[in-house]
């Protein structure tokens, strides 16, 4: 059974939510962003945990690892399935986000952001000033976060066979960037559609806009699943 696609459910309020959400008869899970959780705090976790959704609580932490620590034992006490940290804050601050977060949820889910899907190769040498290739320095983080004990990693799904190559097969590759063939790119680089994201072998997409921005939401979602549990376009 594949994984359900995630929902981004990047809205500044929960009225938007809960008018988004309302279209759907079924049990989602869905990806609560800086967007929503900054302006909205841990009420927006409980609110959504009691209308049957999972969440995956994207705030990508990176700091030092004594404060990153501090602040995954508060997300730890909320009831996500899944949140994460930036792999670039380094191997201690990910073994202490893990020690913490796992104590306070043993069955959540951690993972760390490689490269960012909105960052090409040529931006990525240029202004983080890197030597690697981006697949290098993808791989280079996976295994990192996988040395500090987390689960998995996000990158596109162009990386998701690599990631597994180097890391194996039970480390999770969620994979943002997705678009239909007909979608803009908007401000994503490495785009991948959802046939293309289950024939990379990526464990879980992450779809926004694409189902978000949809004249039927609902309608785009089951399209959305049909495509990645299918492979075909
Ligand atoms: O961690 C993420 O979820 C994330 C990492 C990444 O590299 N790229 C990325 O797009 N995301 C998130 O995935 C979602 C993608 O949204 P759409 O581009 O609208 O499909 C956004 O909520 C981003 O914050």
């Amino acid at each position: 059974m594949m994984n359900r696609p995630i929902i981004a459910l990047d809205f500044s309020t929960m009225t938007e939510v809960g008018e988004f959400l309302g279209k759907f008869d079924e049990a989602l899970f869905v990806k609560v962003g800086m967007e929503l959780y900054l302006q909205n705090g841990p009420a927006v976790i409980r609110e959504i945990r009691a209308m049957g959704h999972d969440i995956f609580l994207d705030l990508k932490l990176h700091d030092i690892p004594n404060t990153v620590g501090k602040a995954m034992a508060g997300l730890g006490a909320l009831d996500v399935q899944m949140t994460n940290v930036h792999a670039q804050g380094g191997v201690s601050m990910m073994k202490r986000a893990a020690e913490s977060f796992k104590d306070h949820n043993p069955d959540g889910v951690l993972i760390a952001v490689t490269q960012l899907t909105s960052t090409s190769e040529e931006m990525m040498q240029q202004e983080q000033k890197s030597i690697l290739t981006l697949d290098e320095s993808v791989i280079h983080y996976a295994q990192l976060a996988k040395n500090s004990g987390l689960d998995g990693v996000v990158s596109s799904p162009l990386e998701s066979q690599l990631i597994h190559e180097h890391c194996g097969d039970d480390f999770l590759t969620v994979t943002p960037g997705i678009r239909l063939n007909e979608d803009s790119k908007d401000d994503q680089v490495r785009v991948v559609t959802p046939a293309g994201a289950n024939a990379l072998g990526s464990d879980h997409i992450v779809v926004g806009r694409s189902i978000t921005k949809a004249s039927d939401p609902a309608a785009q979602y089951r399209r959305v699943k049909e495509e990645w549990e299918s492979g075909e376009e």
